[in-house]
């Protein structure tokens, strides 16, 4: 099966056996059709010339999220959401849009490398919504559990509908050559004479090669093998589960229990969902209960529960680049239960906004937001202000490639240049701000040692009073007990590292510091 998708395919099921004995039998958009007393099918999925055919709803749906993201630069996990309510799928199209959605995008690199095998001409020089509809196909044929018949057959019909009649010869004809093989079969193919590992390993599981390149040095700068590669791009090809953490003192998972979902095993208050629209759930419409990934919920708990190391006061919390604002909603649930406060830091004015309504469940007594740029807070009125401070920095998010599937192509290693500058600038800001014997978490969703190990090893040489904590030990406290370790040791110190194919979070990296003078 796939790695570019959910897993699994919740259709089309085919030939079930209903209640009354007779054949249920599923069209291709999964929906039942009754084939009446004289067999006749109303609908033809074997038909090549469904002249005049509707396109299938979810399909149509996938291809006009990929050309927003083409088009437009949009994000397909904002815009998919709104697709399947225009185009009202029910529960199974929606999931059945979203896999083709999802994996279509996260599989192009490979998909067009299997295309420009099969089509006469540079990619490039195709229509791009051709082009779209045909990456579409090569997923249905190669990655879902759609026949080969009804994957072209659709495919054919919506490029007729959409595109033209001209297209949908040309995507015919190509997407048959696509079908001969299957995905195993032509991955061999092409890395046949690759030599290099990272440009096989780029082509097979559908990433950039900078990208392999970057998180193979990661694994190995974390104290980790770079064999496993394969394992982390294939775990990143993979769409996560939805965690939910229910903020302590004021949420409950009661309610996502009932709805199906699973205790979280890796961090306290926290489930796994897998129940599909989310929004159902009344905790979580009123926000005490969150979607979070269980990594985010770890490197929150961490900082909040780590012993501080000149034990004074504990009253003030600042989360210095907040938006939008998945921490800082435990972080001052938590600041809440301690009797601290948590001022909510972030320089953009929406996202901003956006951290006030994630706090909407939290006592409002106990937190504010700041709207201000994060280095400001090294300036001397902010200085010692605060015992804890989370600086979960810009970053290139690397770390998370698996929410956001088409992040991956349009990511660029002149990103993480740039972001390394500010990253040590806001490091330094927090540790002015913290008080001596206080704790600052240095935080990304990244692995790339640029922005992780390299910003907490430049910050440790310019500044001599300035330590790294034992941030493993930290995690450990803060993890439900059984989680696989993810700690480095540096000196009296340790940073750590999470991983997707390890801990099936996103890959979090934190540092611990403390300032000593
Ligand atoms: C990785 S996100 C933070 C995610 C957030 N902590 C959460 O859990 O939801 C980084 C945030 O830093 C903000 N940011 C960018 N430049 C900044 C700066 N100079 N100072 C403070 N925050 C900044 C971005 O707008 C973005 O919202």
């Amino acid at each position: 099966m796939s790695e570019f998708g959910q897993g699994r395919s919740d259709r089309p099921r085919r030939n079930e056996t209903n209640r009354g004995g007779g054949q249920v039998r599923r069209d291709d958009a999964g929906r039942t059709r009754n084939r009446g007393g004289s067999g006749q099918r109303q609908f033809s999925a074997s038909a090549p010339s469904a002249r005049g055919r509707r396109a299938d709803p979810a399909r149509l749906t996938a291809f006009e999220v990929l050309r927003a993201v083409a088009e437009h630069d949009a994000y397909a996990n904002l815009v998919l959401p709104t697709r399947i309510r225009d185009h009202r799928l029910d529960r199974r199209d929606a999931g059945f849009a979203t896999e083709l959605t999802y994996g279509a995008l996260r599989g192009q690199g490979l998909y067009d490398a299997i295309l420009s095998r099969c089509v006469d001409r540079p990619l490039d020089q195709l229509d791009p919504a051709v082009l779209d509809a045909l990456r579409l196909g090569a997923h249905q044929l190669l990655a879902m559990r759609v026949p080969n018949h009804a994957a072209l057959d659709e495919t054919v019909s919506l490029a007729r509908m959409v595109i033209g009649a001209g297209a949908s010869g040309l995507i015919n004809a190509v997407l048959r050559k696509v079908s001969l093989k299957d995905l195993d079969t032509w991955s061999a193919e092409l890395v046949e004479g690759v030599t290099d590992e990272s440009a096989a390993a780029a082509l097979v599981h559908s990433h950039p090669e900078w990208i392999v390149r970057a998180l193979r040095q990661a694994l190995v700068a974390h104290g980790r093998d770079a064999s496993e590669i394969n394992d982390l791009l294939a775990a990143d090809n993979l769409a996560p589960v939805v965690n939910l953490v229910a903020l302590p003192g004021i949420g409950s998972l009661e309610e996502a229990l009932d709805n199906g979902a699973e205790v979280g095993t890796l961090v306290a208050d926290s489930a796994y969902y897998q129940g599909g629209d989310i929004a159902r759930l009344s905790s979580v419409r009123e926000g005490s209960t969150r979607v979070q990934d269980a990594g985010s919920q770890l490197v929150a708990r961490a900082l909040a529960q780590v012993p501080l190391p000149d034990a004074g006061e504990d009253a003030y919390w600042l989360d210095l680049c907040a938006g939008p604002g998945g921490k800082a909603a435990l972080l001052a649930a938590l600041a809440s239960e301690h009797g601290a406060r948590l001022t909510a830091n972030e320089p953009a004015e929406h996202r901003a906004e956006l951290v006030s309504k994630a706090l909407v469940a939290v006592d409002p007594d106990t937190w504010m937001i700041s709207v201000r740029d994060g280095r400001e807070y090294g300036e001397a009125e902010y200085a010692g202000g605060y015992d804890r401070v989370m600086v979960d920095a810009p970053c290139s998010g690397l770390g998370a490639l698996r929410r956001r599937p088409e992040s991956r192509w349009r990511k660029s290693p002149k990103d993480v240049a740039e972001l390394t500058i500010l990253q040590g600038e806001l490091l330094d800001a927090a540790l002015s701000a913290v008080r001596v014997g206080g704790v600052v978490a240095y935080v990304t969703c990244s692995p790339h040692p640029a922005e992780t190990v390299a910003v907490v090893d430049d910050v440790l040489s310019r500044h001599s009073n300035v330590k790294l904590l034992d941030t493993g030990a930290a995690l450990e406290a803060a993890a439900l007990p059984g989680m696989a370790s993810a700690s480095r040791k540096v000196g009296d110190g340790s940073t750590i590292q999470l991983w997707p194919h390890i801990h099936r979070t996103d890959a979090m990296f934190m540092a611990l510091l403390t300032r000593t003078a």
